[in-house]
């Protein structure tokens, strides 16, 4: 298993461009089972989870093709299977993405339930339940989501709570149903506004995307498209808690800070000066960061997804704050391994609290999550000495090339292949 050693103290400094947003990319390639004609997708990141994608629907007699860069075509003219088997879905739970697709199309999908994940529980009865609204003969029998339909019918579907993927798949079961279909409490991520703007150049109509509410009149059918993914708000977001933790001035190209209000709030807050431009973020740090307190929150409040780098940023910052994760009810599984470089941090239940410590210093350990390694590098990126992270097969699930990136701004990084 792949490691990273770290030797912490180097500012940042220099000039990198931002992937495209692999939670955009993921229900995007899915969205290819949607029409017999040709998806042509740029700024598709090169990630393991899009592997994994593009492997599921190889699998299922997708034709998938992917240059030399970043674009990949998708045609799913001959499928030889209309499911999703237990060894690819177990590692990647954006595998029930392809869930809504099969079902809207073809009328039938065999989905293996996503396995547990270190965060929570993360059930997809939403999906489930959704999906019935729509008339879907749908039940779940050893371990696998099996689910018929003649043809999907519109409704209204309202969902207990915001679910992103959730919203995603009952959005690409709707756009093929008979009639009218209305997400209420839809999220409003902008993951879900890039697959909704993919499906209307298919040919969808859909309106209200970017709202709590998506209304969508249903298709006969989809056509090929092309699209750009948007960029990566999360990737983004890490690099700038590196940089507000390690200190230094990077510039990050082909970003998305329309999209990154609530981070670039909380970064500001904790005394970097970021400057943007339409696709540019300039940030810079030159002192201890001031300790800041945030919630995690549906989009367009902090996302879950960046709370293990802030938190990382906050062990070495002046003061204490308190961060509550109101998404996930086990996304503390950095801390441990925080409190192994020195950090001060105290859970109770939701809530943890963080009590700023002049140093870090280096140590080994162990990545939990996709997230949780990125606040692991963070933290070993101001770290005295060495750190080492291991397990980052979790970490290349998600950053492209991060330690390439990394060393391009100036830290000392390496990965230690085994
Ligand atoms: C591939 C992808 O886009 N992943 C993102 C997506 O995950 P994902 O779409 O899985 O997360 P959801 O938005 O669905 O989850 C939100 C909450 O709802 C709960 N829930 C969800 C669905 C359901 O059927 N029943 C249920 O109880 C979950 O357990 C969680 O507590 O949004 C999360 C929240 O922004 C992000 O952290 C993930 O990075
Ligand atoms: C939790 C994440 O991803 P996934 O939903 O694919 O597990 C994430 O991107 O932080």
């Amino acid at each position: 298993m792949d490691k990273l050693r770290i030797t912490g103290g180097s500012q940042l400094k220099g000039e990198i461009s931002v992937s495209g947003a692999k939670n955009a990319a993921l229900p995007i390639l899915c969205a290819g089972l949607l029409t017999a004609d040709t998806l042509t997708l740029t700024n598709v990141p090169r990630l393991n989870d899009i592997s994994t994608t593009l492997k599921l629907l190889g699998q299922m007699g997708v034709r998938c093709e992917r240059d030399e860069g970043n674009t990949v075509s998708i045609t799913a003219n001959q499928l030889t299977a209309l499911e999703a088997p237990y060894e690819l879905v177990k590692t990647m739970r954006a595998s029930i993405l392809v869930l809504g697709p099969l079902l809207a199309r073809f009328g039938e999908a065999r989905v293996s339930l996503p396995g547990g994940c270190a965060i929570g529980q993360r059930p997809v009865d939403q999906h489930i339940r959704g999906l019935a609204a729509l008339g879907a003969d749908i039940r779940i029998e050893h371990g696998f989501v099996i689910a018929k339909a003649k043809r999907l019918q519109g409704a209204v579907i309202r969902t207990d709570m915001v679910t992103v993927t959730g919203t995603e798949n009952l959005m690409m079961a709707a756009v093929l149903a008979e009639g009218q279909t209305v997400l209420e409490n839809a999220a409003r991520e902008p993951e879900v506004v890039d697959l909704a703007e993919l499906l209307i150049k298919m040919g969808a109509r859909i309106k209200g995307h970017g709202t709590d509410r998506i209304v969508i009149d249903g298709v006969q059918a989809l056509h090929g498209a092309t699209h750009r993914v948007i960029a990566d708000r999360i990737e983004a977001g890490s690099f700038l808690c590196a940089v507000g933790t390690a200190g230094g001035d990077i510039t990050l190209r082909d970003a998305a800070p329309q999209t990154m209000g609530a981070t670039l709030s909380k970064l500001t807050e904790a005394g970097l000066s970021i400057t943007c431009g339409d696709d540019w973020i300039q940030a810079s740090m030159h002192k201890r960061p001031r300790a800041v307190d945030f919630r995690t929150q549906e989009y367009p409040g902090f996302a879950t997804d960046m709370q293990a780098q802030l938190m990382a940023l906050n062990t070495i910052a002046e003061g204490t704050s308190v961060i509550v994760e109101t998404i996930f009810e086990n996304r503390y599984m950095h801390v441990q391994e925080l409190l192994r470089l020195g950090a001060n941090i105290d859970i109770d239940g939701h809530t943890a609290v963080v009590r700023g410590v002049q140093k870090l210093s280096g140590a080994t350990v162990m990545a939990t999550d996709l997230r949780a390694s990125a606040s692991l590098v963070i933290a070993g990126l101001a770290a005295e000495g060495e750190t080492l992270v291991e397990r980052i097969y979790h970490l290349d699930r998600g950053y492209e090339r991060m330690e390439h990136k990394l060393r391009a701004l100036g830290a000392n990084i390496v990965r230690i292949s085994s």
